[in-house]
Parts: structure tokens; sequence; C-alpha cells
């Protein structure tokens, strides 16, 4: 197999003293798109802080593309491509969507300069019916699409989405599903942290479990979709 683009290894990491992940091993190939699942309070969003520098792991290291990030500040993380949205839709409200965009424009780790606001709009054509409006007065759909379209105007390596439907509608859930399966398709490399596995069975091509701050399962997703028993065990289905 290739060098995974993610990798976590042995992650073990605390808030204080109590040890919220325990050994998380977790590897995303070039051109997957992974799902993080488990319940609430399993350890998806720990497990994305830590890969994103936020809370380092006390014990084993994160690498990408082979190369260890871990111990590395939040913004030296991202700018090893690592581009993380986080649960809260972090946009600049009282910016235009196309300032919002055009802030985050970066190279990525080796120069490249992919996406564009031209191409950001090709591929989120109801961003681009908005370009002037501030962003603050969008829906929470459509500043959820923002957010993800700001992160790939930083041209990263993966894109790191923590439960992107939660609290939408189920309509504007679909539609964040759809434009997901289209990046997925593009060749975006996606890990995707979500209690909704219903969502993530349309869209991912892999899919890790994580229960109690360890991972219990991982496999593609048509394994994981034949597999009864670690869905009712882990997933409550
Ligand atoms: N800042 C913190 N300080 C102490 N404990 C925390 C902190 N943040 C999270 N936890 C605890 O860590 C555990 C894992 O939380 P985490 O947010 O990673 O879970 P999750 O799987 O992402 O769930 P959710 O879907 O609720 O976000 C939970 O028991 C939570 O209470």
């Amino acid at each position: 197999m290739d060098t995974p683009i993610l990798e976590m290894r042995g992650a073990n990491v605390f808030y204080g003293a109590s040890q919220i992940l325990f050994g998380v091993n977790l590897a995303v190939q070039r051109g997957q798109t992974m799902a993080l699942l488990g319940r609430n309070g399993a350890g998806k969003s720990t497990t994305f802080k830590a890969i994103a520098g936020i809370a380092p792991p006390r014990g084993g290291q994160v690498l990408l593309s082979g190369h260890p990030v871990s111990g590395q500040a939040p913004y030296l993380v991202a700018r090893a491509g690592i581009g993380y949205v986080p649960e809260d839709r972090q946009v600049f409200p009282e910016h235009t969507v196309d300032d919002n965009l055009i802030v985050a424009a970066k190279r990525g780790p080796r120069g490249d300069r992919h996406w564009t606001t031209e191409r950001i709009y090709e591929v989120f054509p109801i961003l681009a019916g908005m370009r002037n409006r501030m962003a603050g007065r969008l829906s929470g759909g459509e500043q959820q699409m923002l957010t993800i379209a700001r992160t790939l105007m930083g041209n990263p390596d993966i894109l790191l989405l923590d439960e992107p439907s939660e609290g939408l509608a189920p309509i504007v859930v679909r539609a964040i599903g759809d434009l997901i399966r289209q990046l997925r398709d593009m060749g975006v490399t996606i890990l995707i942290a979500e209690q909704n596995m219903h969502f993530c069975l349309g869209i991912a091509t892999h899919a890790t479990v994580i229960d109690k701050g360890q991972v219990v399962y991982s496999a593609t997703i048509d394994e994981l979709r034949g597999n009864d028993a670690i869905m009712q065990r882990y997933l409550a289905v």
C-alpha cells in the first residue's frame, strides 16, 4: 500500500487528567473518503482536534504523507496540508461570501493553486449566486458550504469535516451530501466525522468506528454495510 496521506498512530489524548483517546490508529489513503463513525461522545471531534494540532496527542504520532505533524501549532498543521472544518461554522459574518473566500486563498503545501474562487463557484453554484451577500445572512446549510469552500481555498491535501450534517434540515443535509459526493468524485481526499451513519453510507468509501476513545472497526463502507453486528453494537441502528 502507498504511504497514507494521513495517518494517526497510537494517539493518546487527554483533557487535563482525563484520557479521551486510547491508542487511536487511523489511515486515509489518497482519494479515499473515510467516515469516522461513533456515538455522541465517542471521541470523533477529539480525534480531529488531535490531527489539527488543537489537542496534541501525548503519545503517538500524526503523519501527513509520512511526515510527522504532531506537536506543531495548528497553523503549521494547516499549512502542511490539513484542511480542518470544525463543527461550529466559522464564517466572517460581516464580510461577503466573496471576501470570505478570498481571505482564505492560499497555495497548497507544494505551491499548487487548484482551488480559486472561479473553481469554487463552479462546484458550489449556490454560493456563486450569493457572492456579494454578507456571510452572516446565509442559512445554516449555506454557511456550512461556505466553510467547506473556504477550507478548500487553502488547497489542502486532505479535508477534515466534523459533523457537516449536524443541526441541518433533511433537505439541506441531502444537498451537503451531494456536494461531498461531488468532491469525492473529483478525487478530493476526505475524512468525515459523523454520528449519522446513513448520511455516510452513501458518501464514504471507507469507515472507521470509534467507541469510548478506541478504534473498534475499520473497513470499506461495503463491508460495514454488511456487518450488522458492528452497526448494532456501536452505531445503534
Ligand atoms: N474540553 C473538554 N474537556 C474535557 N472533556 C471533554 C472536552 N471535550 C470533550 N470532552 C469529553 O471527551 C469525550 C469525547 O468527546 P468528543 O467531542 O471527541 O466526542 P464526539 O464523538 O465528537 O461526540 P459529539 O458528536 O458529541 O461531538 C466526551 O466524553 C466528552 O465529554
